[in-house]
């Protein structure tokens, strides 16, 4: 059934982001609108021929304190909110000399775009919209009545509606829902700044805004229904790269982006880290990125077959060649440069991201995951082990190459999902055991993984022997070592902090290999 339409003989336009404005403003008057604006939309109005009326003249009521005071006036306000179908509001209105406003097109200081620019305080604060929000709320309140646009994006739809004779009231019901989703996103914007400044990472109240960036074909699975939104954040990562070719991103492998290019920045040198359902399933660092991709490759070359590499230098053809012999769903690298993108363009599914940068591993954020009821927050696992800090605990000492693995080894093992052991050698992984409940299946897992890995490279030496290996937590038995030891490792590193941290360090001390304690944990989860 066709819904009666309302048209617009009165418009407020008031805004910051001045794109397509003059399309809807001569939409509006075309259909016999009178227009009202404030003073900068007013002028782009005029300068381009548009009949408009300011505001001010309007009300008879000047802008005033540098526009923090614009259109915060009853006859705006009375203009939006009095509801038509009511004898006294219609009384009332004629009483004091207020018309009716049957359209309200805002978009609000760009106080995100200000804070993320890195402004001072007070530009941050001068950036806070009061009147815009004012407008937005009363109009989307009375949207039996009135039709409210926040975002440039919704004109044309408007346009299209007063070609077929007005809004619908379905249509005007959807644009204030749209309106108060993004009023509240603005305040969770302010809110979070505030937070900052006073330096709370938990204030009372905790509120999550984002933009819808797309929505997915299906959630972690088929049957699931999914979307991805981006919080504003300017980290260099999935939410903020531009994707240069390939199919459309799946839920899974945003998830696996992301944790493979939070993983990859953790290396100053060149490394490649190959993701597999959010685990590593081969990392590497060496002189080039080629070289890299090769090792990290040969640690588990099944798994890496569909999976996500990440890179921290920018892509050079000889490496995109590489990778491109192996099924890949997705690349993501601070960028690329022109023959290997001329390369990958080629294989038309796969998706290439470049970023621009990578994130800074070290600085602070807040991590949010739901729980049935509410929601966790906690402040991001920045932590880095400072090499002053490690303990050697056994009576032998690591050699300095061990040193350097053993650093690298507990580096992945913050990215791998606990329990983790990881096998390095060499700056590259041999061996990595994820996400098991018990740490000796993780050591165990891990170590046959590398054996496979061997005999598929022609070896007859698993590639843990000789190699060292990372905890992300302590070892609460000695059986966990021993596995490690029977590897093949000849170093180890772990938290430490056990109370039968003696045991193990007994262990170790009986096997003659090294031991170093980091006193940080890096659980995952
Ligand atoms: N103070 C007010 O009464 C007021 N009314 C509207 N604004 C904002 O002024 C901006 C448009 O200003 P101009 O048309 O002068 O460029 C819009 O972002 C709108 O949200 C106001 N500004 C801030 O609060």
């Amino acid at each position: 059934m066709s819904q009666t339409t309302l048209p617009i003989r009165r418009a407020l336009i008031s805004v910051s982001d001045k794109a397509g404005l003059l399309d809807l403003a001569r939409a509006l008057v075309a259909q016999g609108a009178e227009i009202l604006s404030t003073g900068g939309s007013a002028k782009a109005l005029r300068d381009a021929g548009v009949p408009v009326t300011e505001v001010s003249d309007y009300t008879g009521f000047p802008e005033i304190l540098d526009g923090r005071v614009k259109t915060l006036v009853p006859k705006i306000h009375g203009g939006i909110l009095g509801r038509r179908d009511l004898p006294t509001h219609v009384e009332q209105m004629k009483e004091h000399g207020i018309g009716p406003i049957d359209l309200v097109a805002v978009n609000l200081y760009p106080f995100e775009k200000t804070v993320a620019s890195g402004a001072d305080a007070e530009t941050c604060i001068e950036n806070i919209d009061i009147g815009g929000p004012a407008l937005i709320r009363a109009a989307a309140k009375n949207h039996a009545h009135v039709v409210v646009l926040t975002d440039p994006a919704q004109y044309e739809g408007l346009i299209d509606a007063l070609g077929d004779g007005g809004t619908t009231l379905d249509m005007r019901r959807f644009y204030a829902g749209a309106a108060y989703a993004r009023t509240a996103a603005y305040d969770a914007a302010i809110a979070a700044w505030f937070a900052a400044q006073a330096q709370d990472a938990f204030p009372e109240r905790f509120a999550l805004a984002g933009q819808r960036a797309e929505i997915l074909r299906y959630g972690e699975n088929p049957h699931q229904q999914a979307a991805f939104y981006r919080d504003g954040s300017t980290r260099p990562g999935v939410a903020t790269a531009v994707q240069v070719q390939g199919k459309a991103l799946s839920y899974n492998n945003i998830n696996d982006t992301d944790a493979a290019f939070e993983a990859v920045a953790e290396f100053d040198a060149p490394a490649v880290v190959i993701v597999k359902h959010a685990n590593p399933c081969g990392v590497a660092v060496a002189d080039t990125l080629t070289s890299a991709w090769d090792q990290a490759l040969r640690c588990d070359p099944v798994s890496a077959f569909g999976g996500i590499v990440a890179l921290n230098r920018p892509l050079d053809a000889v490496t995109a060649e590489k990778i491109s012999t192996i099924f890949t769903e997705v690349i993501v690298a601070p960028d690329a440069a022109d023959d290997a993108k001329a390369l990958l363009a080629r294989k038309k599914n796969l998706r290439l991201l470049l970023t621009g940068g990578l994130p800074d591993p070290t600085a602070a954020g807040t991590v949010v995951r739901s729980v049935a009821g509410g929601f966790l927050a906690q402040t991001r696992d920045n932590g880095r082990i400072a090499p002053e800090a490690l303990k050697v605990v056994t009576k032998r000492v690591p050699t300095e190459q061990e040193m350097q693995d053993l650093i690298f080894a507990f580096r992945v093992a913050k990215h791998v999902k606990s329990n983790a052991i990881v096998y390095a050698k060499d700056c590259a992984t041999v061996g990595i055991g994820a996400g098991q409940m018990s740490r000796v299946d993780s050591a165990r897992i891990a170590a046959s993984k590398s054996g496979e890995a061997a005999k598929a490279a022609g070896q007859s030496t698993p590639l843990t022997q000789g190699s060292v290996a990372a905890s992300d937590a302590f070892f609460p038995f000695a059986d966990g070592l021993e596995t490690i030891v029977a590897a093949g490792a000849t170093a180890v590193i772990q938290p430490g902090g056990s109370i039968r941290d003696d045991e193990v360090i007994a262990a170790a001390d009986a096997a003659g290999i090294a031991m170093v304690f980091t006193g940080m944990r890096h659980f995952r989860h």
